[in-house]
């Protein structure tokens, strides 16, 4: 049996410890410790409670213990794009703010006159969303000059957590590429686009790629929880880590579907061509210098919302069920639209909607729910047209990954609609390739080649076929 490595995968609706080890061939996974995660208000900025996230990490290491369990390596995952700032003494500079805040509104076009937005593109490789690091750095420096001053390390929200574990500063590859402030082609942080911006390049950290060994605990931390790990880089931004669980990559197209719905290919080489700019595509970093080319998708947030305004009287599940029950409604909305970004209620913003396209407006959780799975995969359907165009070739699959891979009226929609064979599974995608990556860097996984086999033969998929021609 092999050692046992501790994923950490914290998405932005839920996070999750997940122990994993080697046996017979096939990857072992126990689930230790899950726990929710959300936006909070902390002074005029929605941000996220580290502290808290931070606890909970460890009361899921803990866990181990009662398990009996000593792992050899922990590795942590997050969502991309937002960050902590740390002063001379290692302490945050601000709360750490969450990229639906809207400090960044308007931003991305005071860059633009920085920098145009062809040779951003051409230079990065990374799609244009708002909420993107460059332009919350900008509007820090543009609102809050003095923080940017102080800050002597810029960590995101992983390698913050690796630093709390270790005391150890690194930036990770596949992250940093999300920050659309590293170069596509040299991979390491944009020095002349930092200084264009006016943002002190001294503050960011080397580097370092997918299975590197960033150090062991503190002593104080071996002391709490009685055992030390060595504490790995996986690819911690968690799509990253989710697209090296994706068992089938010849011909298949992607969707890591969580809350958000991020739809793509890998791919060996940036693709900046003038077609993916106009189709806002992002050549997000992989591991072993990979390319993620893929879009963001408003994804089951709106779900979550949905969820959330109804006061959880209903489960996901539930919800699902409701929506199949509606089989005659079929109000659509443009799901990518900003407004569903961080509406105050979800549930009216989708009814405005439809109002103002004279739509039939949903009123029953089923009719809202329908809209939403519906408008999920008119979004779907395009990004895969889009995909198909500027690779001048068909995917006859659809590997759909993560917690929404659970939705199976989704996955037959997305059969249905795209007349392609959807394939469902991993659930935990994101947490298995954090996992292999950490096998791989102990050296119990030779590379991702073996990974991706040991993958495919140690979790079940189910399949879905077209059942119907949609008009
Ligand atoms: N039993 C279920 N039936 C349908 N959908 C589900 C089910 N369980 C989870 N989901 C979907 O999975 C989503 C969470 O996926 P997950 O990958 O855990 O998200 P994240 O990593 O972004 O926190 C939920 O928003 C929900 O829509
Ligand atoms: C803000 C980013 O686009 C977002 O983090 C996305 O890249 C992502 O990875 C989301 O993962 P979830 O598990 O939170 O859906
Ligand atoms: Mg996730």
């Amino acid at each position: 049996m092999s050692k046992y490595s501790l994923a950490v995968d914290i998405g932005a609706s839920s996070g999750r410890l997940i122990l994993g080890h080697l046996e017979n061939g096939k990857l072992q996974l126990n689930e230790i410790h899950r726990f929710e995660n959300n936006i909070v208000q902390k002074g005029e900025h929605y941000c996220w409670d580290v502290d808290k996230l931070f606890n909970e990490i460890k009361a899921g290491i803990n866990k181990c213990k009662d398990l009996d369990v000593k792992p050899e390596s922990i590795g942590i995952d997050t969502w991309a794009v937002d960050f902590v700032l740390l002063d001379e003494n290692n302490k945050p500079l601000t709360d750490a703010v969450a990229y639906r805040d809207p400090r960044t509104d308007g931003i991305m076009e005071e860059v633009f006159k920085v920098i145009p937005k062809e040779k951003l593109y051409l230079e990065t490789g990374i799609q244009f969303q708002k909420f993107n690091t460059i332009y919350q750095l900008y509007a820090l420096k543009q609102k809050s000059p003095e923080v940017l001053k102080k800050a002597k390390a810029f960590l995101m929200i992983p390698e913050y957590f690796n630093f709390l574990l270790t005391g150890k500063k690194a930036n990770e590859y596949t992250n940093a590429t999300s920050t659309q402030l590293v170069n596509a082609f040299t991979k390491k942080w944009d020095h002349e686009l930092l200084d264009k911006l006016g943002i002190n390049k001294e503050m960011f950290q080397d580097i370092k790629t997918p299975k590197t060994v960033l150090g062991t605990l503190s002593e104080e931390l071996v002391s709490e929880f009685g055992f030390d790990m060595k504490v790995v880089l996986p690819a911690t931004h968690d799509t990253g880590s989710a697209v090296i669980s994706v068992p089938e990559l010849e011909d298949t197209i992607y969707i890591s579907s969580g809350t958000w719905s991020l739809i793509g290919v890998e791919n060996r080489f940036p693709i900046c061509v003038p077609k993916a700019l106009e189709y806002n595509f992002t050549n997000e970093g992989g591991i072993d210098y990979r390319f993620r080319f893929l879009k963001n998708i408003m994804g089951l947030w709106m779900i979550q919302e949905v969820k959330r305004n109804y006061n959880d009287k209903y489960t996901f599940a539930e919800l699902v069920d409701l929506a199949r029950s509606e089989k005659e409604f079929n109000s659509i909305v443009n799901v990518d639209d900003d407004r569903f970004l961080k509406p105050e209620n979800m549930i009216e913003e989708i009814q405005n909607y439809c109002k103002e396209t004279n739509q039939q407006v949903p009123q029953t959780p089923g009719q809202i729910a329908k809209c939403v799975y519906e408008s999920l995969v008119e979004s779907y359907k395009h990004a895969i047209n889009e995909i198909e165009e500027i690779f001048e070739k068909k995917f006859p699959k659809v590997n759909v990954i993560g917690g929404g891979c659970q939705n199976e009226m989704l996955n037959q929609i997305i059969a249905d609609v795209t007349n392609k064979e959807v394939v469902a599974g991993p659930i935990e995608a994101t947490a298995i390739g954090n996992i292999v990556a950490q096998l791989m860097a102990l050296g119990e996984i030779k590379d991702i080649s073996q990974a991706r086999t040991i993958i495919k033969n140690s979790f079940e998929v189910k399949t879905y076929k077209q059942s119907f021609v949609r008009g």
